[in-house]
This record gives structure tokens, sequence and C-alpha cells, in this order.
């Protein structure tokens, strides 16, 4: 797996937030996005998940494109079966969770697969179960979202990322809200998931936890 992004401009109204920005990142990489507030940490990776329209560039993991610019400045978001193929690639785990809140934990992991239709339901609630299991949720698989921890809710969301196997996983403060412990488990997993050969940018202003669970620190200095 190679995330590519070539030549990323975006400005919100007069302010640059990306000048001719490129990145690249392999599998297994974790990527702990650093810098001062309001430089665009969250609008980069807003802007990989598709999220946020971009003035200029290309973004593509492997051979699937999101979007590309040609030769006269114009740009094309792609779609049809190669923005798909893309969108499969990437997932991201928001900084305030955004659980389903009238869904419990095993229906917020299985909602985003039973609507693609690929898997059977029951091969969808067994993959679920395995992942809260392996998160130490093994008890809260019915839990609504507003009974659990801030840590707890953390977990669900990282699990419900991880349902359609993404190759590129993007995390947004992971650690913000939680305490010492809670953010070792966080950082823990996120070191596990990257084993598995995903390639993890993680958006923090928590110079510890990047020194000690990135491989790479990228700062947001260089976006312009
Ligand atoms: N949708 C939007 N419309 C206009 N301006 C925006 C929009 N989203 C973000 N901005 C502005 O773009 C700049 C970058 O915001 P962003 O949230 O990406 O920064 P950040 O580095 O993640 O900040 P923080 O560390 O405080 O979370 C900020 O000045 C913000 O106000």
């Amino acid at each position: 797996m190679t995330l590519v992004v070539k030549n990323l401009s975006k400005k919100f109204d007069d302010a640059v937030i990306l000048d001719n920005f490129s990145f690249k990142m392999e599998e297994g990489e974790i990527v702990a996005l650093v810098g001062e507030s309001g430089t665009g940490k969250t609008t980069f990776i807003r802007i990989l998940n598709s999220l946020i329209p971009i003035d200029q560039g290309c973004v593509m993991i492997n051979d699937a494109k999101l979007v590309d610019t040609d030769e006269n400045g114009q740009v094309t978001y792609t779609s049809g079966s190669e923005r798909w193929a893309y969108d499969n690639e990437i997932g991201m785990v928001f900084q305030d969770y955004q659980l389903f809140p009238n869904m419990s934990a095993l229906e917020n992991l299985m909602e985003a697969p039973l609507a693609q239709k690929i898997l059977s339901k029951q091969a969808i609630r067994e993959k679920a179960v395995a992942l809260l299991e392996q998160m130490g949720l093994g008890e809260k698989i019915n839990a609504m979202p507003k009974t659990l921890s801030g840590g707890q809710a953390q977990r669900v969301a990282i699990a419900r990322s991880m349902m359609l196997d993404p190759k590129v996983l993007c995390f947004d403060e992971p650690t913000s809200a939680l305490d010492k412990d809670s953010a070792s488990i966080v950082g823990e997993m996120i070191q596990s998931i990257a084993a598995e050969g995903t390639g993890i940018i993680v958006v923090t202003h928590d110079i510890n936890f990047a020194e000690e669970y990135s491989t790479r620190v990228l700062s947001s200095a260089e976006f312009i």
C-alpha cells in the first residue's frame, strides 16, 4: 500500500492551509501529524477522507485515485468503481467518535458493511463481535454509546473504522479526552493495527504520544 499526495493546495477564503504539499506513506507506517493549532492538521485528514474538497493536487492509494488535477488546473474527483476502491481503502476515527447514538456498539460496527451488501449479515456480525472482543469490549457489545466511558467509546470507534479493513486509517486527536492509561491502550492498538500492514496518520498535540508510538513525525509547518 502506498498513499500518495501530490502538490496539494487548499485555501479557506484567503487563508492558505496547504500550498503545493506532497506526501507519501507506506504500509505499516504510523505518521504523527503535529503542529500549531489552526495549521490545517484536521483539514488534511478530512481531505484524504473526501470530507473537504481541494483546490489543486492529486490524492491516491495504490492505483485508486480520489482526485487529480490536469495541466490546465482542472480538478476532477473520481467516481464509480475507482472512487469506490479509494473510499474502501481509507477510514477515519473522529475526535468526538461520532458513534450513532441510537445504535448499540455492535450495530455501530455493522452499519457501513451492511450498506455495502458484500458480506452476509451473519458474517458481518461475527466480524464485529470479534473486533469488539479484540478491543476488550466483549461485555459492551449491546451497550448504547451514551453508557460508554470516553475510552470505551473511542475503542468502539476504532473497531468500527476497522470493519472495512482500510489500508489507511486517520485518527483525529485520539487521546485528547483520555487519561494516561487509556491513551497507552489506544497507542498500543494503533501499533497493532499498523503491524497488520495499515498505514496510520495520527493528528495529535501530544508530543510524548507521538514520540512513543509513531514511526515518523510530520509537522504541519511543512504544509505551506
Ligand atoms: N470548513 C471551513 N471553512 C472555513 N475555514 C475553515 C474550515 N475548516 C477549517 N477552517 C479553518 O482552517 C484552519 C485550519 O483548521 P484545522 O482544524 O484543520 O486546524 P488544526 O491544525 O487541526 O487545528 P487544531 O490543532 O486546533 O485542531 C483554521 O483557521 C480553521 O478555522
